[in-house]
């Protein structure tokens, strides 16, 4: 993919739950425009939504805070996008470091065909982090993060494919957090599970509130009023995608700024 922007990411001087900020960013998959000119103030340690029917771009926006775009070919995106003050979208910057930061977990829990202890440890050491004391307790951690530790201590060597659904998305989630990132980005993280595992998982992204900064795609209304500080409200006109408003969540609901909003969230429109 190309990129259209200077600067340059800078792990070591992302602070802890980096704010972020895009202005102006557009996400052009060949000649067709996915969404434009979305400018989004995502405050750091927060727990943001992106809301809004099929097809407004919430993933794609998603995907080039980790610069996931670039493995689209044809994709470009363009206007400027910071985490944490540092620029994602310039040329040559660290991906490595950038994704060790920023985790993203997509809609179908994806575990590796590994076992339990495997698909934590294999990131650790991909990003070469810490000898086999520190790479155990991370991994014991970020079970316990996911509130999984306790039901697979005893079987970290099974296969992670063994687990639930509900079980795999949270291993998923302690994947990302191994690496200790300041950003969390999930994308429908409880599409494909049934309430009660949705539940579970809602409850650990909720704990992770103030330890990084999360950015949720969500389709379940009910689930941004509860979890979300800020929403942002995403549409499409002509099939471009744009950004219709955000604010704080409670605003968005309660007394929302376009009458779209208003009927979005009442189920009458998207
Ligand atoms: N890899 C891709 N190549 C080409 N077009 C794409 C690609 N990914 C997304 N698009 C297009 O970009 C637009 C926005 O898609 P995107 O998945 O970002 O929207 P979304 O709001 O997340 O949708 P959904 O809620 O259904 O997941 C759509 O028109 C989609 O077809």
């Amino acid at each position: 993919m190309v990129h259209e922007e200077g600067g340059g990411f800078m792990s070591a001087s992302v602070a802890d739950c980096p704010a972020i900020r895009a202005d102006k960013v557009s996400v052009r998959y060949g000649k067709a425009l996915a969404f434009e000119d979305v400018s989004l103030e995502v405050s750091g340690g927060a727990i943001t939504a992106l809301v809004g029917p099929s097809g407004c771009g919430k993933t794609s926006f998603l995907s080039c805070i980790n610069r996931l775009t670039d493995l689209y070919e044809g994709c470009v995106v363009s206007g400027q996008l910071t985490v944490g003050g540092e620029s994602v979208l310039a040329r040559g910057i660290d991906l490595l470091a950038l994704r060790r930061q920023v985790g993203m977990i997509s809609q179908r829990p994806n575990p590796f065909p590994l076992s339990i202890w495997r698909n934590l440890e294999l990131p650790l050491r991909e990003h070469g982090v810490g000898d086999r004391t520190e790479r155990q307790q991370r991994i014991e951690q970020a079970l316990r993060d996911v509130g999984l530790w306790d039901e697979v201590k005893d079987r970290l060597n099974r296969s992670a494919h063994a687990l639930s659904g509900g079980q795999q998305q949270r291993l998923c989630i302690a994947r990302a957090l191994v690496l200790r990132p300041r950003v969390l980005l999930l994308d429908e993280p409880c599409s494909a599970l049934d309430p009660i595992s949705s539940g579970v998982v809602e409850d650990h992204v909720v704990q992770l509130r103030r330890r990084c900064t999360i950015v949720i795609v969500t389709h379940n209304l009910a689930q941004a009023r509860r979890i979300a500080d800020e929403t942002a409200v995403f549409w499409t006109r002509e099939g471009r995608g744009y950004l219709l408003e955000s604010g704080p969540t409670a605003r968005i609901f309660e007394a929302p700024q376009n009458p779209v909003t208003a009927a979005y969230i009442q189920g009458l429109r998207g």
